[in-house]
C-alpha cells in the first residue's frame, strides 16, 4: 500500500462502530521469517486439551503432527522483547494479508497491557506502509470503564500507542461507549457485536454459535488472568453472553467490561502475547502439564475449538518450561 497520510479522526476519542469482519482458520507457518531471530519453536497442547506432558509431546513428531491437526499450540521463545516483537509483526502483518484476500476484511481483538509494546514493529516500516489497514476492524477483549481519555483506559493506551500511528477508517473501530455503567457498557458492546453479524461484518462460528474473529492478542497478567477474566472469578464459567462486565476485578480499576470464554474459544487465531519472569508459573501450568491444581487458571482455559493458538515468549516468561 503506498503510503498515506494519516488522517486523524473527527474526534479524539470518537466513540466509534459500524461495519467490519471475517473467520476462517489458517496455518501460521513456523519457519521463522527472515528478520525473526531464530525463536524455539514448540508444538504442544495445554491440560485443558487433556494432556499432560509437555516433555512427552514435544518428543514425538507424529504427536505433533496430529495435535496441530486437532487444536494446535504453537510455542515461541525470543531471547527478548525487540526479536518477539520483529516476529509478532510479521505472524499479524501475515495474518492480515491472508484474511484481507479471503474475505476482505481483517478483525483484530486487543488487550491492554504491555501488548503495545510488543507490537510496536507492526507500526513501523516496512509494516507501517505494506499492511492494509483500511480493511483492518479493531475491537476489545476487554476494557476499564473510565473514559476514553482517562489513563486507565485500554482504548487510550492502543489509540496512543497503535491507532494513531495508522490508517485505520475510525469507523471500523469498536471503542466501548464510556457514557455507560458497566453492565450498560457489557450490554452494548454485545448487542454492537450482535448488529455486526447480522450486517455479515462478523460471522458466527458454526460450531459454537459465538462471534468468530480473526485475531485476538492476549496479554495474560501473573496470575494467570486474561482479558479481564480473573482465576476463581464466577465470570469464568459464563457461556451465554458474549462480552459480560465485572465490578470487582482485583487488578484496578475494579469496573470493567470483557469477553467472555466461549467468544475467547472461537476466534480463528489467538496470539499469546507473555513477556516477564513474573508470568512464568502460570505460562508453566498453561504449556508445561503435570498440574497438580485443580482449578484451572483463566489462561489454561483458552483452547479455541477450531482456530489455532501461537505463543509468542520472551525468555522469562518461559523460563519454567
Ligand atoms: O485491562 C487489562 O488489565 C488488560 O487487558 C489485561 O488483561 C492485560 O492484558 C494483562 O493483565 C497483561 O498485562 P501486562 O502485559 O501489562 O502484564
Amino acid at each position: 500500500m503506498a503510503s498515506t497520510p494519516f488522517v486523524a479522526p473527527p474526534r479524539l476519542f470518537p466513540n466509534q462502530r459500524l461495519s467490519c469482519a471475517i473467520p476462517f482458520s489458517f496455518s501460521t507457518p513456523l519457519i521463522p521469517c527472515k528478520l525473526n531471530p531464530k525463536p524455539i519453536t514448540l508444538s504442544c497442547k495445554n491440560r485443558y486439551n487433556q494432556r499432560s506432558s509437555f516433555s512427552r509431546i514435544c518428543a514425538s513428531m507424529a504427536d505433533q503432527v496430529s495435535t496441530q491437526t486437532l487444536n494446535p499450540k504453537n510455542v515461541q521463545i525470543f531471547d527478548n522483547g525487540e526479536d518477539l516483537s520483529v516476529a509478532l509483526a510479521k505472524y499479524t502483518a501475515d495474518l492480515s494479508q491472508k484474511c484481507v484476500g479471503k474475505r476482505g476484511t481483517f478483525s483484530v481483538v486487543f488487550s491492554g497491557g504491555s501488548l503495545f509494546n510488543s507490537l510496536k514493529k507492526l507500526v513501523e516500516p516496512p509494516y507501517v506502509d505494506s499492511v492494509d489497514w483500511a480493511k483492518w476492524h479493531v475491537f476489545w477483549l476487554d476494557e476499564r470503564v473510565v473514559l476514553k481519555d482517562h489513563a486507565d483506559s485500554n482504548y487510550k493506551l492502543a489509540y496512543d500507542n497503535f491507532l494513531s500511528k495508522v490508517p485505520i477508517p475510525p469507523g471500523q473501530v469498536y471503542a466501548i461507549n464510556d457514557t455507560l455503567s458497566a453492565e450498560g457498557a457489557a450490554d452494548d458492546y454485545e448487542a454492537c457485536l450482535k448488529h455486526l453479524v447480522e450486517a455479515k461484518v462478523l460471522d458466527l462460528s458454526t460450531t459454537t454459535g459465538f462471534p468468530r474473529f480473526d485475531l485476538l492478542l492476549v496479554g495474560m497478567g501473573p496470575d494467570g488472568h486474561v482479558a479481564s477474566l480473573f482465576p476463581g472469578h464466577h465470570l469464568l464459567s459464563e457461556n451465554q453472553r458474549w462480552v459480560t462486565f465485572i465490578k470487582d476485578s482485583p487488578k484496578p480499576p475494579p469496573e470493567r467490561i470483557t469477553f467472555t470464554c466461549p467468544v475467547i474459544n472461537s476466534a480463528s487465531n489467538i496470539a499469546m502475547v507473555i513477556t516477564g519472569s513474573s508470568k512464568a508459573e502460570p505460562v508453566r501450568r498453561a504449556l508445561g502439564g503435570d498440574d497438580e491444581n485443580t482449578d484451572l487458571l483463566p489462561v489454561q482455559m483458552v483452547a479455541p475449538k477450531e482456530g489455532e493458538t501461537t505463543w509468542f515468549l520472551d525468555k522469562g516468561a518461559a523460563s519454567k518450561l
